[in-house]
């Protein structure tokens, strides 16, 4: 079986325990690695290399480091068959998204490659004589880069081929679900002599122990965590020791207002398609459904009908199931307690509502909720997996209000053919993203950005960019006499 080792300074290591995380192909239950478990010791390794590379990696021109990103995504390509595998197998999405994600990455290092030449600075007249202000765009500095299980692929190149456009040097910590794509991402890196050695370092482990160590790290400049509120709540304390800058993309609980102005088909098809992408584990997902009263029934059926079609199945042997496994165990009773949960508020499961019929593997079947409340845990906590609940409404007020009135703020969906229902959704809805009459998922020129307790800063596009730089002011006298 493989066994993973650390990434740092340019060189594999070992790390300083010889403890292991045993890896999951969640649709077969087998082990298909050994991931090792670093050590706040191999963190400060880790840091530390990446500290001593950053001047040289800073003051190295853009356009260099452009060419070094865009190399990444081709190199990625290239090797394109053997990452949708291992996403599959270590993750278990369906070969259509796993096909996209790692097309996606491709695309965000090709993207992020044209940064190069565009990160620029200002000049502004100065109060004084003989003075300008030179407004200059610098690295952050050394980066420290927490991926979820999710989309290990997607994510990780979000982390990484920002942080190198820009001039950051980056320490990586993928989930200790996932790590087998990082792994294969850092081959890449290291077969590339262009990469100074520590630019980018690679570390294993959990997120209570080398997470929380990397993020109260006192020579990390920006920690970039992606993944759940609790845990990015406790890598903002981690960081607050050192007023590290964070940067967050937390979970969501997108709603879908379908109004009674919608095209009932769009509806169905595009919610259907987000509720269940990724077996249901996306933050963008849609998560909870609010549907005019007048349109409920029709809207209920159709939707449980298009559940009821998808097919379920280990996503490796099937290129045409619909819907793989959730992650792990622990997620799969998860979910099941929410669904049992909303029986007992009062709520009716009408499609799905138990574990797949498969001998092995976490599947759950794709489940349709009705009668769910708006105060119900159902429609307030995120469930990650492959149920939507739907509550009605009366007026579009109600909607709106019921869509606001959550802790998370990432994405959110109208549905309607009356412009003025549309304008008044988008005008009034509080969240980082709103897709109308489609759902997710996001561009990559676009800022993927949470209100409320769904993060801070935020990826992708030019705001992205400026998100790991740093802004260095210099009041630049100069004598006029002298000529
Ligand atoms: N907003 C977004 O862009 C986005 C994208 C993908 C996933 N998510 C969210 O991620 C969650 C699912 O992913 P997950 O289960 O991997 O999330 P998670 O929070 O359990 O883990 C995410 C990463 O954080 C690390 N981590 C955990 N505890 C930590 C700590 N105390 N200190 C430092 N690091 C720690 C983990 O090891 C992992 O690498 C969902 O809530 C989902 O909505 C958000
Ligand atoms: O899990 C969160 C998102 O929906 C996926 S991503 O933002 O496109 O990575």
């Amino acid at each position: 079986m493989q066994t993973h080792q650390l990434y740092i300074n340019g060189e594999y290591v070992n790390a300083s325990s010889d403890e292991y995380i045993e890896i999951e192909n969640p649709a077969t239950e087998e082990t298909i690695s050994r991931t090792v478990k670093a050590t706040k010791e191999d963190v400060n390794k880790a840091v530390a290399a990446a500290s001593a590379a950053q001047k040289g990696w800073e003051l190295t021109p853009n356009i260099e480091r452009g060419k070094i990103v865009r190399a990444l995504g081709d190199k990625i390509e290239e090797n394109k068959d053997r990452f949708i595998d291992l996403l599959q197998e270590e993750q278990g999405k369906d070969y259509g998204l796993a096909s996209g994600e790692v097309d996606l990455a491709i695309d965000y290092f090709r993207y992020m490659s044209e940064w190069a030449r565009r990160i620029e600075g200002e000049i502004l007249p100065s109060d004084r004589q003989n003075e300008n202000i030179f407004i200059y765009k610098k690295p952050i500095g050394v980066v420290g880069g927490i991926v979820p299980w999710n989309f290990p692929v997607f994510i990780l190149a979000r982390k990484v081929a920002t942080a190198l456009v820009t001039g950051c040097t980056i320490v990586l910590k993928p989930s200790q679900q996932t790590p087998n794509t990082a792994v294969e991402f850092t081959k890449l890196i290291d077969e590339m002599d262009e990469v100074p050695k520590g630019v980018y370092n690679l570390i294993t482990g959990t997120g209570s122990e080398i997470g929380n160590a990397l993020a109260s790290h006192e020579d990390v400049d920006m920690i970039t965590m992606t993944g759940s509120v609790p845990a990015g709540t406790k890598v903002m304390e981690a960081a607050a020791q050192n007023i590290t800058k964070v940067n967050l993309e937390l979970g969501g609980k997108a709603p879908a207002i379908v109004t009674a102005n919608a095209d009932i088909d769009t509806a169905v098809k595009h919610i259907t398609t987000s509720r269940l992408a990724n077996n249901g584990q996306a933050c963008t997902n849609a998560e909870r459904v609010y549907v005019h009263e007048s349109i409920a029934e029709e809207f209920t059926n159709r939707l449980q009908e298009a559940f009821e079609q998808t097919t379920m199945g280990d996503p490796r042997a099937s290129k045409n199931a619909d819907v793989g496994p959730l992650v792990s165990k622990d997620r799969l009773d998860e979910v099941h307690a929410m669904v049992e949960s909303a029986k007992k508020d009062g709520a009716k499961v009408i499609a799905g509502g138990e574990p797949g019929d498969q001998k092995k593997g976490y599947f759950y079947k794709p489940t349709v909720i009705s009668n769910a409340r708006h105060d119900m845990e159902i429609m307030q906590e995120e469930i990650f997996g492959p149920v939507i609940p739907i509550d009605t409404f009366q007026t579009l007020d109600e909607a709106i209000e019921k869509g606001n009135d959550t802790v998370f703020g990432l994405s959110s969906s109208v549905y309607s053919e009356d412009m003025n229902e549309i304008m008044r959704v988008v005008n009034e809805l509080r969240f980082g993203e709103t897709y109308v009459n489609r759902e997710n998922f996001e561009a990559v020129q676009g800022y993927h950005a949470g209100f409320r307790k769904s993060g801070l800063g935020g990826a992708d596009g030019k705001h992205g960019v400026e998100d790991f730089l740093a802004t260095h002011v210099v009041y630049m006298q100069y004598n006029n006499e002298k000529n």
